[in-house]
């Protein structure tokens, strides 16, 4: 199969979507890996070395698009390379088509099949592919709510662990999956007292268990949310509805009890957010004011770790290519219902359940496409 890397666009994306190593896997069994000229400078992996694992370097953009069989890509496609795509051709890569209708809309005219990463789901009820990002962006959700916390970035002026005779942050985090346990855990490391919060009594007991009650877990209703938000200095948002929005837990009307100078780190931004007055940032410039919070909302936050970030994403979605790769995209879904899942649009129709409610459109099953 003939596979392509462009290399990313979206501002201060440094990620590629394959490493040297990777790579190498691919040609060893036969198939044609094309990178895009420069794509792997900003993680470290220089085209030299995509070339010394047999790929071929490209530098005509056009070109490199124009004869993939499967394109391979970090995050969701921009405007330029939608108008890239087209029917016969696959796409997978991060696409969080929930928050994004635009984008959806161009995927259903290109014709082509795309598959997201993110709903790609596993035996353990886990999503295997966004994992390993959500655990770089929860650990480093502490370290933005940590700089946000100063003063020079419109905070409060607190330091994390506070020292001693001053008390640490309190940090409260909404969703207690992937990114909630790593932030979580950072945040504890860090000396803050930490509440998570979360809808699935058995994540709380596990978390409960984990940490030995070394942070405090609370099931989250309103109530809980309003006193939590009150009270903390730092909160992040890290719920997830597979494939659907993020819903809105913190209104405009709870930041007004906030205190001035307290920090919002929306992780769930990529799903549209989970406070109501967040609105997707850039690593350009991730933060901005209302009503005196901090609101740090960047959409692809393990973009700035490019380098750790990259081989985490390959580790993961390496096997899933090669069965893409050597099997074609039809009998790999068919044999795996968990794959299957992560098929988003196909033939100009959405073939994901909660992505076609999000727009209030007519799916088609996955499951009918590829019998
Ligand atoms: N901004 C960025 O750069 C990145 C964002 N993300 C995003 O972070 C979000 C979280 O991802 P993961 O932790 O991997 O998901 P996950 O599925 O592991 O965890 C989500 C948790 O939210 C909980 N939840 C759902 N509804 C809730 C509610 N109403 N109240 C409290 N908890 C609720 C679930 O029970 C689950 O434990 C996703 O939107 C993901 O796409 C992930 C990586 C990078
Ligand atoms: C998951 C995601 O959106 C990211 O890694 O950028
Ligand atoms: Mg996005």
């Amino acid at each position: 199969m003939h596979i392509a890397v462009p290399k990313e666009i979206k501002n201060h994306e440094y990620r590629v979507a394959l490493t040297p190593s990777g790579a190498r896997e691919l040609v060893g069994r036969g198939h044609r890996v094309t990178i895009q000229a420069g794509a792997g400078d900003g993680a470290g992996f220089a085209d030299s070395a995509f070339e010394t694992a047999g790929a071929w370097i490209e530098r005509d953009v056009a070109a490199l698009w124009h004869e993939a069989e499967l394109i391979l890509k970090v995050k969701e496609p921009q405007r330029e390379e939608v108008a890239c795509l087209s029917a016969g051709q696959t796409l997978f890569t991060y696409l969080h088509l929930a928050a994004e209708e635009n984008l959806t809309q161009g995927l259903m005219e290109s014709g082509a099949t795309c598959i997201a990463y993110e709903t790609i789901t596993d035996r353990q009820g886990g999503l295997p592919l966004l994992a390993p990002m959500s655990t770089v962006a929860g650990r480093m959700a502490v370290q933005a709510g940590a700089h946000s916390l100063e003063k020079a970035q419109g905070g409060a002026g607190i330091l994390m662990p506070g020292v001693p005779g001053v008390a640490p942050a309190r940090v409260a985090v909404i969703g207690g999956g992937v990114v909630g346990e790593n932030a979580a855990r950072m945040a504890l490391g860090l000396g803050a007292e930490v509440t998570v919060l979360d809808r699935s009594i058995a994540r709380l007991e596990q978390l409960d268990d984990r940490y030995q009650g070394r942070m405090k877990t609370l099931y989250s209703t309103a109530d809980a949310l309003e006193q939590v938000v009150r009270e903390s200095d730092l909160v992040i948002g890290a719920v997830l509805v597979p494939g659907a929005a993020a819903p809105k837990l913190i209104t405009r009307e709870m930041l007004a009890d906030m205190k001035p100078g307290s920090v919002l780190v929306d992780v769930a931004i990529d799903q549209g957010g989970c406070f109501a007055t967040s609105r997707a940032t850039t690593h350009a410039e991730p933060t901005y004011l209302v009503d005196g919070v901090v609101h740090y909302c960047v959409a692809n936050m393990p973009g700035a770790v490019a380098r750790t970030s990259t081989q985490a994403l390959t580790n993961a979605t390496l096997p899933y290519i090669i069965s893409l790769s050597d099997k074609g995209w039809r009998q790999a879904l068919a044999d795996d219902p968990h794959f299957l899942a992560g098929l988003n649009v196909h033939d100009g129709r959405i073939t994901h359940a909660a992505v076609a409610e999000a727009f209030g459109l007519r799916g088609r099953a996955a499951s009918l496409v590829v019998s």
